[in-house]
């Protein structure tokens, strides 16, 4: 009996932390095929082979020509940021690439144009691929609906001092979902950080905090401060193998399915409640 074709993953972002990290994970799994690599114009990995850092060869060369670095995928993973991943959406979109978007720090125009081009291709969009990330999105939304009053709701996140979209784009995803749970709109009750004489708290908003530094792979806390109790919902990662096999999933299931914007509920099978983002 023959084995299944692997499948064909292009990387966007090659040289960055996440893109190297997805690159391995490619390159060390069984069923899945290097078969693009992309990065900047200008970047010093042009026309290297994309698994050199890791003393392999994967035969495939990073290239800054999107066609040319798309031209053999079924499915692009793109970590970079915002106008590259829209770069990137446009071709796939022509080619008929699907699309697994880790890259935070969308504006709502830029989601819309997302979620348009997903009338064509499949595309998953999730702040946080992993799996711990996505189950505690369903334990707040449980969590937020029974503690719906006397508790002040407080998002900390912490990341690395390379991180330069902030609040993280998973801290405003458990805001969404939080926010939801209470029929609260997000863009009304956040409150971004706080300075001087800001006056007693407004029970009805929800705080960000947000903390750089070091190394730190991406902590995130919420908090549910009572009278008399405090309830602390956290997940820490400490890898970013964490985040590349939940993109490794995610492509996976959107080679299975059709055109549509998916989330990362979707491949663990949630129903569609927690899914805001
Ligand atoms: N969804 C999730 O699970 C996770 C999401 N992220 C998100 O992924 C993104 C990348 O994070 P990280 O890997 O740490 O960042 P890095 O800065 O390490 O890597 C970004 C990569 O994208 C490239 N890049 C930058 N701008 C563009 C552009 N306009 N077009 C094409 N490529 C571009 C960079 O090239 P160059 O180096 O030449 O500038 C680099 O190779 C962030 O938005 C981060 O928040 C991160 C971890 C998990
Ligand atoms: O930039 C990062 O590193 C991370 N970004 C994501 C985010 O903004 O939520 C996810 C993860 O925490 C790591």
């Amino acid at each position: 009996m023959s084995l299944p074709a692997p499948l064909r993953i292009a990387i966007a972002g090659s040289s960055g932390r996440m893109g190297r990290m997805l690159i391995e994970a490619v390159v060390m799994s069984p069923d899945c095929r290097l078969a693009g690599a992309l990065d900047l114009a200008g970047s010093p990995a042009l026309g290297s082979d994309a698994a050199a850092f890791l003393g392999k060869a994967s035969g495939v060369k990073i290239t800054a020509d999107l066609r040319e670095g798309l031209a053999d995928a079924d499915v692009l993973i793109d970590f970079t940021r915002p106008e590259g991943t829209l770069a990137h959406l446009a071709v796939c979109r022509e080619l008929g690439v699907k699309l697994v978007i880790g890259t935070t720090g969308f504006d709502a125009q830029q989601k819309a144009q997302i979620g348009a081009a997903a009338a064509d291709i499949g595309i998953m969009l999730a702040p946080n691929m992993s799996v711990g990330v996505n189950v505690v999105l369903r334990l707040l939304e449980q969590a937020a609906r029974a503690l719906n009053e006397g508790y002040d709701i407080e998002i900390i996140e912490a990341h690395h001092r390379h991180k330069v979209d902030a609040p993280s784009g998973t801290a405003l995803q458990m805001g969404e979902v939080v926010a939801a749970a209470l029929g609260r709109d997000l863009k009304q009750c956040a409150v971004y950080g706080r300075e001087g004489v800001t006056g007693e708290r407004d029970p009805s908003t929800i705080g960000f905090a947000t903390v750089r530094g070091g190394d730190v792979v991406g902590d995130h806390t919420v908090l549910f401060a009572g009278i008399g109790e405090r309830i602390e919902i956290s997940h820490k990662a400490s890898s970013r193998n964490t985040f590349a096999q939940g993109a490794l999933r995610a492509s996976r299931f959107l080679a299975a399915h059709g055109a549509g914007l998916y989330d990362m509920g979707d491949v663990l099978g949630f129903d569609k409640k927690a899914s805001v983002s």
